[in-house]
Protein backbone atom coordinates (compact mmCIF):
# COMPACT_ATOMS: atom_id res chain seq x y z
CA UNK A 1 0.00 0.00 0.00
CA UNK A 2 1.45 3.33 -0.60
CA UNK A 3 -0.10 6.35 1.42
CA UNK A 4 0.82 9.76 1.43
CA UNK A 5 2.92 9.45 4.24
CA UNK A 6 4.23 6.83 3.41
CA UNK A 7 5.39 8.53 0.36
CA UNK A 8 6.36 11.50 2.64
CA UNK A 9 8.73 9.41 4.46
CA UNK A 10 11.10 7.21 2.69
CA UNK A 11 13.46 4.73 4.59
CA UNK A 12 10.88 3.74 7.06
CA UNK A 13 11.01 0.02 8.19
CA UNK A 14 8.16 -1.30 7.11
CA UNK A 15 6.16 -1.92 4.08
CA UNK A 16 2.45 -2.89 4.97
CA UNK A 17 1.80 0.80 6.22
CA UNK A 18 1.95 -0.23 10.25
CA UNK A 19 4.40 1.73 12.21
CA UNK A 20 3.35 -0.15 15.44
CA UNK A 21 2.16 -3.47 15.99
CA UNK A 22 1.17 -5.34 19.60
CA UNK A 23 -0.43 -8.46 19.39
CA UNK A 24 -1.28 -10.10 22.73
CA UNK A 25 0.52 -7.66 24.64
CA UNK A 26 0.01 -8.23 28.19
CA UNK A 27 1.45 -6.23 30.88
CA UNK A 28 0.91 -6.77 35.01
CA UNK A 29 2.42 -5.11 37.62
CA UNK A 30 3.38 -6.50 40.76
CA UNK A 31 2.25 -10.43 41.79
CA UNK A 32 0.50 -12.35 43.79
CA UNK A 33 -2.47 -11.24 45.52
CA UNK A 34 -1.49 -7.44 44.73
CA UNK A 35 -0.86 -8.73 40.89
CA UNK A 36 -2.28 -5.59 38.46
CA UNK A 37 -3.08 -6.33 34.82
CA UNK A 38 -2.56 -3.13 33.29
CA UNK A 39 -2.94 -4.60 29.63
CA UNK A 40 -4.88 -7.57 29.08
CA UNK A 41 -3.92 -9.18 25.07
CA UNK A 42 -4.12 -6.24 23.76
CA UNK A 43 -3.68 -6.34 19.87
CA UNK A 44 -3.10 -3.33 18.07
CA UNK A 45 -1.86 -1.74 14.76
CA UNK A 46 -1.01 1.81 14.64
CA UNK A 47 -0.83 2.94 11.13
CA UNK A 48 1.78 5.24 9.32
CA UNK A 49 1.38 8.25 8.77
CA UNK A 50 -1.83 8.89 10.81
CA UNK A 51 -2.75 10.48 14.06
CA UNK A 52 -3.60 8.09 16.79
CA UNK A 53 -5.22 9.13 20.09
CA UNK A 54 -5.58 6.99 23.09
CA UNK A 55 -8.42 7.60 25.47
CA UNK A 56 -9.89 5.82 28.45
CA UNK A 57 -10.79 6.32 32.19
CA UNK A 58 -7.84 6.80 34.72
CA UNK A 59 -5.98 3.52 35.53
CA UNK A 60 -7.28 1.79 32.41
CA UNK A 61 -3.59 1.51 30.89
CA UNK A 62 -3.24 4.10 28.00
CA UNK A 63 0.48 5.36 29.89
CA UNK A 64 1.17 1.27 29.85
CA UNK A 65 0.00 0.92 26.60
CA UNK A 66 1.94 3.27 25.53
CA UNK A 67 5.48 2.44 27.15
CA UNK A 68 4.99 -0.83 25.77
CA UNK A 69 5.05 0.30 22.83
CA UNK A 70 7.81 2.78 22.74
CA UNK A 71 9.97 -0.06 24.12
CA UNK A 72 10.06 1.93 27.61
CA UNK A 73 8.66 -0.86 29.82
CA UNK A 74 9.15 -4.19 29.37
CA UNK A 75 5.92 -6.72 28.40
CA UNK A 76 4.85 -9.72 30.37
CA UNK A 77 3.13 -11.53 27.55
CA UNK A 78 2.98 -10.86 23.75
CA UNK A 79 4.71 -9.18 21.00
CA UNK A 80 5.75 -5.79 19.55
CA UNK A 81 7.04 -4.39 16.58
CA UNK A 82 8.06 -0.71 15.88
CA UNK A 83 8.14 -1.08 11.86
CA UNK A 84 9.38 -4.61 11.05
CA UNK A 85 11.55 -5.00 14.51
CA UNK A 86 10.91 -6.79 16.77
CA UNK A 87 11.30 -4.91 19.97
CA UNK A 88 10.31 -7.74 22.85
CA UNK A 89 13.05 -9.74 23.03
CA UNK A 90 15.72 -7.34 22.08
CA UNK A 91 18.70 -6.67 24.40
CA UNK A 92 18.79 -3.05 26.16
CA UNK A 93 21.35 -1.56 24.27
CA UNK A 94 19.68 -2.11 21.16
CA UNK A 95 16.73 -1.28 22.25
CA UNK A 96 17.56 2.42 23.92
CA UNK A 97 19.59 2.42 20.29
CA UNK A 98 16.24 1.91 18.56
CA UNK A 99 14.22 4.39 20.33
CA UNK A 100 17.17 6.76 20.17
CA UNK A 101 16.86 6.78 16.35
CA UNK A 102 13.35 5.92 15.15
CA UNK A 103 11.22 7.38 17.84
CA UNK A 104 10.47 10.74 19.18
CA UNK A 105 8.68 11.37 22.63
CA UNK A 106 6.57 14.28 23.92
CA UNK A 107 5.95 14.38 27.60
CA UNK A 108 3.84 16.76 29.86
CA UNK A 109 6.96 18.43 31.10
CA UNK A 110 8.69 19.32 28.18
CA UNK A 111 12.20 18.58 29.90
CA UNK A 112 14.25 21.44 28.14
CA UNK A 113 17.82 21.88 29.33
CA UNK A 114 17.32 25.46 30.46
CA UNK A 115 21.14 26.55 29.70
CA UNK A 116 20.62 25.81 25.83
CA UNK A 117 18.49 27.63 23.46
CA UNK A 118 16.10 26.74 21.39
CA UNK A 119 18.03 25.06 18.56
CA UNK A 120 20.41 23.38 20.59
CA UNK A 121 17.77 21.69 22.61
CA UNK A 122 16.06 20.85 19.07
CA UNK A 123 18.91 19.11 18.39
CA UNK A 124 20.44 17.59 21.42
CA UNK A 125 19.33 14.29 20.83
CA UNK A 126 21.08 14.12 17.57
CA UNK A 127 24.19 15.91 18.88
CA UNK A 128 24.17 13.47 21.89
CA UNK A 129 24.04 10.36 19.15
CA UNK A 130 26.85 11.81 17.19
CA UNK A 131 24.00 12.60 14.45
CA UNK A 132 24.12 15.25 11.89
CA UNK A 133 20.61 16.82 11.69
CA UNK A 134 19.35 16.86 7.63
CA UNK A 135 19.20 20.42 7.45
CA UNK A 136 16.26 20.30 5.05
CA UNK A 137 14.13 18.20 6.80
CA UNK A 138 15.19 20.53 10.43
CA UNK A 139 14.17 23.84 8.82
CA UNK A 140 10.54 22.27 7.31
CA UNK A 141 9.97 21.03 11.26
CA UNK A 142 11.09 24.83 12.68
CA UNK A 143 8.99 26.54 10.01
CA UNK A 144 5.60 24.33 10.10
CA UNK A 145 6.48 25.11 14.20
CA UNK A 146 6.99 28.49 13.27
CA UNK A 147 10.04 28.73 15.70
CA UNK A 148 12.35 30.88 13.30
CA UNK A 149 12.59 34.01 14.87
CA UNK A 150 12.65 31.94 18.29
CA UNK A 151 15.91 29.52 18.02
CA UNK A 152 18.14 31.88 19.87
CA UNK A 153 16.05 32.34 22.66
CA UNK A 154 16.40 29.89 25.98
CA UNK A 155 13.70 27.91 27.50
CA UNK A 156 13.64 30.90 30.14
CA UNK A 157 12.39 33.49 27.80
CA UNK A 158 9.58 31.19 25.51
CA UNK A 159 6.26 31.24 27.07
CA UNK A 160 5.13 28.06 27.74
CA UNK A 161 2.88 26.90 24.32
CA UNK A 162 6.57 28.22 22.70
CA UNK A 163 8.54 25.54 24.85
CA UNK A 164 6.36 22.82 23.89
CA UNK A 165 6.69 23.76 20.49
CA UNK A 166 10.70 23.38 20.95
CA UNK A 167 9.43 19.86 22.75
CA UNK A 168 7.50 18.90 19.73
CA UNK A 169 10.65 20.06 17.09
CA UNK A 170 12.72 17.87 19.37
CA UNK A 171 10.81 14.94 19.09
CA UNK A 172 9.93 15.53 15.17
CA UNK A 173 13.99 16.15 14.09
CA UNK A 174 15.61 13.19 13.99
CA UNK A 175 12.32 12.41 11.29
CA UNK A 176 11.70 9.41 13.86
CA UNK A 177 8.99 6.77 12.70
CA UNK A 178 6.72 7.08 14.95
CA UNK A 179 6.15 9.90 17.68
CA UNK A 180 4.08 9.28 21.36
CA UNK A 181 3.00 11.97 23.21
CA UNK A 182 1.56 11.29 26.87
CA UNK A 183 -0.41 14.55 27.74
CA UNK A 184 1.61 17.02 25.57
CA UNK A 185 -1.09 19.46 26.31
CA UNK A 186 -1.72 18.57 29.74
CA UNK A 187 0.84 21.52 31.30
CA UNK A 188 -0.69 24.26 28.97
CA UNK A 189 -3.51 26.87 28.69
CA UNK A 190 -6.28 26.44 26.03
CA UNK A 191 -4.76 28.67 23.65
CA UNK A 192 -1.53 26.92 23.83
CA UNK A 193 -2.56 23.40 24.14
CA UNK A 194 -4.65 23.44 21.02
CA UNK A 195 -1.49 25.46 18.94
CA UNK A 196 0.79 22.41 20.16
CA UNK A 197 -2.38 19.83 18.61
CA UNK A 198 -2.51 21.77 15.97
CA UNK A 199 1.10 21.33 15.15
CA UNK A 200 0.89 17.89 15.72
CA UNK A 201 -1.98 17.75 13.20
CA UNK A 202 0.59 19.25 10.80
CA UNK A 203 3.29 16.77 11.26
CA UNK A 204 1.11 14.63 10.36
CA UNK A 205 -0.22 15.95 7.62
CA UNK A 206 2.22 18.15 5.90
CA UNK A 207 5.38 16.23 6.91
CA UNK A 208 3.83 12.54 7.02
CA UNK A 209 4.67 11.68 10.34
CA UNK A 210 2.67 9.02 12.64
CA UNK A 211 1.79 10.22 16.03
CA UNK A 212 0.39 8.43 19.31
CA UNK A 213 -1.12 10.82 21.66
CA UNK A 214 -2.57 9.35 25.44
CA UNK A 215 -4.89 12.12 26.51
CA UNK A 216 -8.06 12.81 28.74
CA UNK A 217 -9.16 15.23 27.11
CA UNK A 218 -12.33 14.85 24.13
CA UNK A 219 -11.00 18.20 22.80
CA UNK A 220 -7.00 16.88 22.52
CA UNK A 221 -8.51 13.63 20.85
CA UNK A 222 -10.85 15.14 18.65
CA UNK A 223 -7.55 16.65 16.19
CA UNK A 224 -6.87 12.88 16.25
CA UNK A 225 -8.08 10.40 12.90
CA UNK A 226 -8.71 7.47 15.16
CA UNK A 227 -9.68 7.29 18.61
CA UNK A 228 -8.94 4.00 20.95
CA UNK A 229 -10.45 3.60 23.71
CA UNK A 230 -9.21 1.33 27.03
CA UNK A 231 -11.06 -0.15 29.25
CA UNK A 232 -9.74 -2.19 31.84
CA UNK A 233 -6.48 -2.90 29.99
CA UNK A 234 -8.66 -3.75 27.13
CA UNK A 235 -9.41 -1.79 23.67
CA UNK A 236 -12.96 -1.95 23.87
CA UNK A 237 -13.48 0.53 21.18
CA UNK A 238 -12.74 2.82 18.48
CA UNK A 239 -13.65 5.98 16.53
CA UNK A 240 -12.53 7.15 12.97
CA UNK A 241 -12.32 10.94 12.44
CA UNK A 242 -13.99 11.85 16.15
CA UNK A 243 -15.45 15.04 17.21
CA UNK A 244 -14.92 16.18 20.88
CA UNK A 245 -18.65 15.50 21.42
CA UNK A 246 -18.88 11.95 20.46
CA UNK A 247 -15.72 11.27 22.43
CA UNK A 248 -17.01 12.49 24.99
CA UNK A 249 -20.41 10.41 25.01
CA UNK A 250 -18.25 7.50 24.60
CA UNK A 251 -16.40 8.68 28.02
CA UNK A 252 -19.25 9.04 29.67
CA UNK A 253 -20.30 5.18 28.89
CA UNK A 254 -17.45 4.15 30.86
CA UNK A 255 -18.84 6.64 33.75
CA UNK A 256 -21.96 4.90 33.44
CA UNK A 257 -20.80 1.22 33.88
CA UNK A 258 -18.21 2.59 36.11
CA UNK A 259 -21.17 3.69 38.51
CA UNK A 260 -23.17 -0.13 37.88
CA UNK A 261 -20.11 -1.45 39.05
CA UNK A 262 -19.71 0.16 42.13
CA UNK A 263 -23.18 -0.24 43.17
CA UNK A 264 -22.72 -3.96 43.05
CA UNK A 265 -23.22 -4.99 39.65
CA UNK A 266 -20.64 -6.99 37.56
CA UNK A 267 -18.56 -4.87 35.49
CA UNK A 268 -18.18 -5.68 31.38
CA UNK A 269 -15.02 -6.62 29.57
CA UNK A 270 -16.19 -4.45 27.26
CA UNK A 271 -16.04 -1.06 28.35
CA UNK A 272 -19.56 -0.18 28.04
CA UNK A 273 -20.02 -1.06 24.13
CA UNK A 274 -23.30 -1.13 22.41
CA UNK A 275 -24.52 -4.91 22.52
CA UNK A 276 -25.12 -4.90 18.95
CA UNK A 277 -21.50 -4.15 18.04
CA UNK A 278 -20.30 -7.17 20.73
CA UNK A 279 -19.86 -9.52 17.99
CA UNK A 280 -16.84 -11.48 16.98
CA UNK A 281 -13.89 -9.90 15.38
CA UNK A 282 -14.24 -9.82 11.42
CA UNK A 283 -11.82 -11.21 9.35
CA UNK A 284 -10.72 -7.80 7.52
CA UNK A 285 -8.99 -6.90 11.13
CA UNK A 286 -11.35 -3.74 11.62
CA UNK A 287 -12.19 -3.46 15.16
CA UNK A 288 -13.27 -4.42 18.06
CA UNK A 289 -9.91 -5.59 19.53
CA UNK A 290 -7.96 -2.39 18.26
CA UNK A 291 -6.88 -3.93 15.48
CA UNK A 292 -7.11 -1.08 12.47
CA UNK A 293 -7.03 -2.22 8.67
CA UNK A 294 -4.16 -1.23 6.63
CA UNK A 295 -6.38 -0.32 4.22
CA UNK A 296 -8.84 1.70 6.55
CA UNK A 297 -7.73 4.60 7.71
CA UNK A 298 -9.95 7.94 7.36
CA UNK A 299 -8.46 9.37 3.99
CA UNK A 300 -9.05 13.18 5.62
CA UNK A 301 -8.04 14.65 8.63
CA UNK A 302 -9.40 17.02 11.06
N1 LIG B 1 4.66 0.83 38.16
C1 LIG B 1 3.46 0.34 38.50
N2 LIG B 1 3.33 -0.53 39.52
C2 LIG B 1 2.14 -1.06 39.84
N3 LIG B 1 0.99 -0.77 39.20
C3 LIG B 1 1.05 0.08 38.18
C4 LIG B 1 2.29 0.69 37.77
N4 LIG B 1 2.03 1.49 36.72
C5 LIG B 1 0.72 1.41 36.48
N5 LIG B 1 0.13 0.56 37.35
C6 LIG B 1 -1.29 0.18 37.38
O1 LIG B 1 -1.63 -0.29 36.09
C7 LIG B 1 -2.92 0.17 35.72
C8 LIG B 1 -2.82 0.97 34.44
O2 LIG B 1 -2.06 2.15 34.72
P1 LIG B 1 -1.79 3.28 33.62
O3 LIG B 1 -0.93 4.31 34.26
O4 LIG B 1 -1.31 2.64 32.38
O5 LIG B 1 -3.26 3.84 33.38
P2 LIG B 1 -3.70 5.18 32.65
O6 LIG B 1 -4.90 4.83 31.86
O7 LIG B 1 -2.54 5.77 31.92
O8 LIG B 1 -4.09 6.05 33.90
P3 LIG B 1 -4.13 7.66 34.08
O9 LIG B 1 -5.15 8.13 33.10
O10 LIG B 1 -4.59 7.83 35.49
O11 LIG B 1 -2.76 8.18 33.81
C9 LIG B 1 -3.45 0.96 36.91
O12 LIG B 1 -4.24 0.11 37.69
C10 LIG B 1 -2.20 1.37 37.63
O13 LIG B 1 -2.46 1.53 39.02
Amino acid sequence: MSTPAAEHAPGLASDDGIAARARGLTKVYGSGETAVLALDSVDVDIVRGRFTAVMGPSGSGKSTLMHCLAGLDTVSAGQVWIGDTEITGLKERDLTRLRRDRIGFMFQSFNLVPTLNALENITLPMDIAGQKPNEKWLDQVIDTLGLRDRLRHRPSQLSGGQQQRVACARALASRPELIFADEPTGNLDSRAGLEVLGFLREAVDDLGQTVVMVSHDPGAAAHSDLVLFLGDGRIVDEMRRPTAEAVLERMKRFDVIRAQFDDGGPAPRDGGRPPDDRGPVPHDGASARGTVPVDGPPSEGN
